[in-house]
């Protein structure tokens, strides 16, 4: 039967409950009013802050700033017994902090594209809607357009759960003149998108950085369906976009951005873990908790590696992380590279100590750059 009761919101008819819903919602407009007020006043403040940074030749933009902000935020809220959880204070305060960085700057950010790209995503989240995104299709491209100031920084990614480290970005990071400013940590789940959720599928195409940690996961939710690597997850978009029958691999914004529909949602355990850098063209300043990216060269012989671990060691200094590279200007094949990440930053003294000790021991020793520790991202 068809419901004739009037809708509580019809304001020809005033019920209760729509006269309820008035009064509570003149209290919300008021409410809103003042979050308007507020962040105007917010704005004009983060303009002087703009103004002493512009003098001063400082980044527009401070991560050790906005996390250790995001974190008070979220303390502050808890203090409250706040009903609005982390994710959404950090989400709102990510926006604010955004239509900030818009304001005092049009701060300009590339990411290792095709729109919609997994990199793309992480970039949205760390920087907000309000800045300017330029999609980069080469690990190059990026680096170039923030040398020649086209960009102010550009993300990328440098190392996924499944394939390991993304040694394109690292091995850039060598010859060039800029560093790493920033840092983030990214799971994420992995969801299968198609144009509906009726069709049978006969195939799921995904990048193959996409597909390798799920694999488990679709033969078991898809049996039978054929699994096919794609060049970007972007292509495996297109192909579920104009092949009927068929899925892809993605994140929920390639999803959004391919009108596609999400037909299933990887369980956390096939969630992909990232990391990216943001590049920019110094470190970060020291935060009070910051690691830094290394590059050493040392003689290739025995114990090589063991030499350089003692000097952090032998000073209380994290080695977070390391990676073994080729020397590309070393056809005598002397040499070896490292590539480390250790806790601190480089301007502290005793990491400044421990480089002049490598370099006294022979080792070239290059900063990569230095970065507040970053914090897990986790995007379901
Ligand atoms: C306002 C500033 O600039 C930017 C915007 C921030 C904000 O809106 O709170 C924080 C850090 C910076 O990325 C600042 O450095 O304090």
């Amino acid at each position: 039967m068809p419901d004739s009761s009037p809708s509580p919101d019809s304001a020809d008819q005033p019920t209760p409950a729509s006269i309820d819903l008035q009064a509570i919602r003149v209290r919300i407009d008021a409410i809103d009013e003042q979050l308007i007020r507020l962040l105007n006043e917010r704005g004009d403040l983060v303009l002087e802050v703009a103004e002493v940074k512009k003098k001063a030749g400082l980044d527009i933009y401070v991560p050790g700033r906005e996390e250790a902000l995001l974190r008070k935020l979220c303390q502050i809220n808890t203090a409250q017994h706040g009903k609005l959880t982390e994710k959404a204070i950090r989400s709102i305060f990510r926006e604010i902090m955004s239509a900030a960085l818009a304001l005092e700057d049009s701060l300009k950010i590339a990411y290792l594209g095709p729109a919609g790209s997994w990199t793309h995503q992480v970039a949205v989240h760390k920087f907000g809607n309000s800045v300017e995104y330029i999609a980069e299709a080469a690990i190059e491209g990026a680096f170039a357009r923030v040398a020649a100031r086209e960009v102010d920084y550009a993300v990328l990614p440098i190392e996924h759960s499944a394939e390991g480290a993304v040694h394109h970005t690292l091995d850039h990071l060598v010859d060039a003149q800029l560093q790493i400013y920033a840092q983030i940590l990214w799971k994420v789940e992995t969801v299968v998108m198609a144009q509906d959720d009726d069709t049978p599928l006969t195939a799921i195409y995904g990048h193959p950085q996409m597909l390798a940690p799920c694999r488990p996961w679709l033969s078991q939710r898809f049996p039978g369906v054929k699994l096919v690597e794609s060049a970007s997850s972007s292509l495996a978009a297109t192909h579920a976009e104009t092949e009927v029958g068929t899925a892809a691999v993605g994140t929920p914004l390639g999803a959004e951005l391919h009108a596609l529909k999400v037909v299933a949602a990887s369980p956390r355990e096939f969630s992909s873990r990232a990391r990216f850098i943001i590049l920019g063209r110094r470190s970060g300043d020291p935060s009070g908790n910051d690691n830094t990216m290394l590059m050493v060269h040392a003689n290739d012989k025995v114990g090589a590696l063991l030499e350089v671990l003692k000097v952090f060691a032998s000073r209380n200094v994290n080695v977070r992380q390391i990676e073994n590279r080729p020397v590309s200007d070393d056809p005598s094949g002397t040499q070896a590279r490292f590539f480390l990440e250790i806790s601190g930053h480089h301007e502290d003294s005793t990491l400044q100590e421990a480089i002049a000790d490598l370099e006294k021991q022979g080792a070239k020793v290059k900063v990569l750059g230095s970065y507040p520790a970053p914090r897990w991202i986790e995007e379901r």
